[in-house]
């Protein structure tokens, strides 16, 4: 398919590559929808491939923002960035304010914040060039590293699923397999071992391994063993479309609950799960708390509202479940109809209603 078809299909607003000779940059910034407001979404460095590879994971990302922050309520819209590079090679000074430059030119469409590869350090040099960039150093007035915030917000969804599945949201005794445990995950691992749950944990990265196990007395496994571990929640905190054909057969787990962006490889993977009768908190729900607590920003930084409203991920987790019931359909669709039923509402709000002023972000 071409980028266009591709774009008109799922009605992205906007894709922007960024390519700066002297830092060696290459960047995509891709913004899907403003209708809720100015896009907000993290920016990712991972090695990728080629192209193609880079172009399809932003779309993906920027889509899954738009739908992220409308579930969680935020007047916010979707967007993301993807820089091409490895960040244990390619990172400078140069290249950080060279994509912070660029951020600056879309004049506050998009706003960026971390991701996979990137560091509030990497946030605080694309600052110097742009107003737009959330998880800054809190010394800037800002909200720091965002991924405690969302380890909390997984918690706090993870007990939700718990409930539904077993009608209780006492994780205590659950033993909890995790893939991947680095900064969210290393943060969720500490309040379920506060718990009493058991951990289970893998990691491409034995440092990451180690340090799980020597905190919270984590048993370790190979990175193909996680997915066929006996456990109650299987927690999935790397990286996308873990959720698939290979995998699904092997799952012992009754619940499905973790950080990654874009778990489910493709929408039939969340239906088959849902026959199976797994409990699946689809992952822009439960992982919002990152994007909930930089989004607090823009109205001045307060960290204990921002933390109140990442509170509410519980709640949202169990609504998904409700109209998942309601319309007898699988919970990544239920979260669908969520996020696209406030999007539309809002939308709908802003042709019949004149602005007063100060809503700026209107279509
Ligand atoms: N940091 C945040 O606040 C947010 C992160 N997320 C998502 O949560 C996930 C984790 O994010 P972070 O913890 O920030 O990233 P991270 O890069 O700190 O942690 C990811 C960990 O997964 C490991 N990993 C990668 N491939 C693996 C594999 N095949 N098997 C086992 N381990 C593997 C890495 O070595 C690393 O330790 C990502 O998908 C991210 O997009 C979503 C919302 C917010
Ligand atoms: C600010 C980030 C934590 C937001 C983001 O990119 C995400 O939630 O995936």
């Amino acid at each position: 398919m071409s980028i266009f078809d591709y774009m008109q299909k799922y009605d992205y607003e906007q894709l922007v590559f960024c390519q700066d000779q002297n830092s060696g940059l290459k960047a995509i910034i891709c913004i899907h929808d403003t209708t809720l407001g100015p896009a907000l979404g993290g920016t990712r460095m991972w090695p990728y491939k080629n192209e193609e590879e880079a172009i399809v994971d932003v779309l993906r990302l920027a889509r899954g923002m738009t739908y992220k922050n409308a579930a969680a309520g935020l007047n916010i819209g979707g967007g993301k960035a993807v820089i091409i590079g490895d960040p244990r090679q390619h990172k400078s000074e140069e290249l950080f304010r060279a994509f912070g430059r660029y951020i600056q030119g879309l004049n506050g469409r998009y706003i960026t914040a971390e991701d996979v590869g990137t560091s509030v350090a990497d946030m605080d040099l694309i600052h110097l060039e742009t107003d737009y960039v959330t998880g800054v150093s809190p010394a800037f007035g800002s909200s720091g590293n965002p991924s405690p915030v969302t380890a909390y917000g997984v918690y706090r969804g993870m007990k939700a699923a718990a409930k539904r599945a077993y009608g209780s949201d006492e994780l205590s005794g659950r033993v909890v397999a995790v893939q991947g445990v680095g900064n969210v995950a290393y943060n969720l691992c500490r309040h379920l071992h506060e718990e009493g749950a058991h951990l289970i944990v893998t990691d491409i990265n034995e440092e990451n391994v180690n340090r799980a196990v020597n905190d919270f007395g984590a048993k370790a496994v190979g990175v193909n063993e996680i997915f066929s571990v006996e456990c109650d929640i299987f927690s999935p905190c790397a990286l996308g479309a873990v959720i698939n054909d290979d995998t699904i057969p092997l799952l012992k787990a009754k619940v499905i609950a973790g950080a990654a962006n874009n778990q489910l490889k493709e929408e039939r993977h969340g239906d088959q799960i849902h026959e199976m009768g797994l409990i699946y908190a689809p992952d822009y729900v439960i992982n919002a708390g990152g994007v909930i607590n930089v989004a607090d920003e823009l109205q001045g930084y307060n960290r204990e509202r921002a933390l109140k409203k990442v509170e509410t991920i519980y709640d949202n987790i169990l609504r998904v479940f409700e109209i998942a019931e309601r319309d007898g359909v699988p919970s990544y669709k239920a979260a669908d109809r969520m996020a696209e039923e406030r999007i539309a509402s809002v939308a709908k709000s802003r042709n019949t209603f004149l602005q007063n002023g100060k809503t700026v972000y209107h279509r």
